[in-house]
């Protein structure tokens, strides 16, 4: 995937790295975001992506989604990179990109507020030393890199903002084994939709 590199001002940027700081909430690493995807709970939207690089290791995933901590799930992630899907690199994106629809939906008021705030500026994930999803510093005080995740956060923001939509449903994404403990992940919903859901079935 060709993606060129940007220069960002900082001043005319959202710019977002601790999760603590302003707009933290956009990073993958905040918690209070959870997430429901085919009746598992999900701590949040690092530990939904890592868990995709290995769907034919179903164990490897339980291990991941069990730590809670996404900066954890990241690195137990690296050790095992061998274990990798083979065709990572050509899907990452899109499945980032699926990630961050399933933190919105699942989190519709919190993650679309927090998104509407970084009005029309482009959002940059400051990073010390990751271009591809961040940007990193330049000598003259500008952000640098491909700003992937920024750019797929302001995609979303599109759809809240300019397209007006609210998402009613997230489609997996069609691509070769997109599995969660063996089983096709499948469409995700919003949390509402997930309790309601489940009290229709203890109904019967
Ligand atoms: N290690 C680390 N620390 C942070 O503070 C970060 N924001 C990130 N970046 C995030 O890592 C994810 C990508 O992981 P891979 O390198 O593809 O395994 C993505 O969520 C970045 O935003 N990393």
């Amino acid at each position: 995937m060709n993606i060129k590199e940007k220069i960002y001002n900082i001043s005319d940027s959202v710019v977002f790295s601790k999760t603590t700081a302003a707009f933290g909430g956009l990073s993958n690493m905040a918690s209070g975001y959870s997430l429901f995807v085919n009746e598992v709970n999900i701590a949040n939207s690092e530990i939904l992506y890592q868990i995709c690089r290995f769907p034919l290791f179903p164990k490897l995933q339980e291990d991941i989604i069990s730590l809670e901590n996404p900066m954890e799930a990241k690195a137990l992630a690296r050790k095992y990179e061998k274990y990798t899907r083979q065709d990572w690199e050509n899907v990452k994106v899109d499945i980032m990109r699926w990630c961050l629809q399933v933190k919105l939906i699942q989190n519709e008021d919190t993650f679309s507020e927090l998104l509407k705030s970084t009005g029309d500026k482009a959002i940059v994930e400051y990073s010390a030393k990751d271009p591809f999803w961040g940007a990193v510093p330049t000598e003259n005080g500008k952000l640098q890199g491909k700003n992937v995740l920024g750019r797929l956060l302001t995609e979303v923001r599109e759809i809240i903002v300019k397209q007006n939509q609210k998402l009613e449903m997230v489609s997996p994404l069609t691509i070769p084994a997109f599995l969660l403990f063996n089983y096709p992940i499948e469409a995700v919903h919003t949390a509402e939709y997930s309790v309601e859901d489940l009290d229709n079935v203890y109904a019967y």
